[in-house]
């Protein structure tokens, strides 16, 4: 659905987004995750033609970026964070509004998704919280059923009853719809309920593109515990991250992971005589956070 090679992008003194390739594959849900400023938004907003992109090439919908027309942004709905609205208008007048420009606005799924949203027609936009202002935004981006959606930041500032609810109303959409989504956050726990694929971005760049599943099945948590005679080589080997030791008992993270019998032959090999390490799973934001640290120590070495 979308394809992005190579993308760069400057403002001035800023390389927001420095040769990054990605790939949005059809019917899922893509998170794509990074910290403040990686360039999240400014990749999105190459792939919507809102940015010219410096160098590289992004197919959307079969389409060069750069040459989305009306035939392709009526398949395409978009939400951002700061996304402008006529405020002055009322949610019905937004939607009289929003209809004309779809061809193929579907009024029984406008309704639908105005009773799953919860949104009073009658009340001004300005006169909305902001998380039923998202939903308005939401709403006028899904009703013309579009195959693909790309959501910027859109759980930012909602409060964490009205983001669960919105959340769960996207899942429910998305796995009724099959639509794909590529939905763009700095925190994991925001995403990790609806993403069926991980793609992370760090200083412009891909660093991780995988389905949840590989991702939350390589990762594990590791503790050992040393008996008194073995030292703790100055060297471990290069899958273990972030090891730290606290009296006799190791702990690291395995990006490797395949089987608790083939890391315990490993540890046994660095640290003769140690019994069976103890390996635990680790939730999604547990990986996130590891990989943002390892990523971090990277730049800086
Ligand atoms: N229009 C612009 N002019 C100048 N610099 C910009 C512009 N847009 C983005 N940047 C810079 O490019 C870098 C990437 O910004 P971008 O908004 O793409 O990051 P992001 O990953 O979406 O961040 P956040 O999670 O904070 O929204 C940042 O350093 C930002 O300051």
């Amino acid at each position: 659905m979308i394809e992005i090679h190579e993308l760069h992008k400057r403002f001035r003194q800023t390389e927001a987004v420095a040769g990054l390739s990605l790939s949005v594959p059809a019917g899922q849900v893509t998170a794509f995750l990074g910290p403040n400023g990686a360039g999240k938004s400014t990749t999105i907003k190459c792939l919507l033609n809102l940015h010219r992109p410096d160098q590289g090439n992004i197919t959307v919908l079969g389409v060069d970026s750069r040459q989305l027309g009306p035939a392709q942004f009526a398949q395409l709905g978009y939400v951002s964070e700061n996304m402008e609205l006529p405020l002055w208008m009322t949610v019905g007048q937004f939607l009289d509004y929003c209809r004309p420009l779809y061809p193929q606005w579907d009024r029984d799924f406008e309704r639908q998704l105005l009773r799953q949203f919860d949104l009073p027609l009658q009340t001004k936009l300005k006169d909305l919280s902001r998380g039923m202002r998202m939903k308005a935004a939401l709403l006028s981006s899904l009703a013309y059923r579009p195959k693909l959606v790309v959501l910027d930041e859109p759980f930012s500032g909602l409060d964490p009853l009205v983001r669960d609810e919105f959340i769960r109303g996207l899942l429910e959409l998305t796995e009724q719809e099959g639509w794909t989504v590529l939905v763009s956050s700095h925190d994991i726990e925001e995403v990790q309920r609806l993403a069926d694929r991980i793609a992370i971005i760090h200083r412009g760049k891909l660093a991780l593109a995988e389905s949840r599943e590989s991702l939350q099945a390589r990762f594990r948590a590791v503790e050992v515990v040393l008996p008194e005679a073995v030292p703790v080589p100055a060297t471990l080997p290069a899958g273990w991250m972030h090891a730290e030791q606290a009296g006799r008992t190791l702990r690291f993270i395995t990006g490797g992971f395949q089987e608790e019998a083939a890391l315990g032959a490993v540890v046994r090999q660095v640290f003769p005589g140690v019994q069976h390490p103890e390996v635990r799973a680790m939730s999604l934001r547990e990986i996130f956070v590891s990989l943002a640290r390892a990523y971090r120590l990277e730049a800086r070495s």
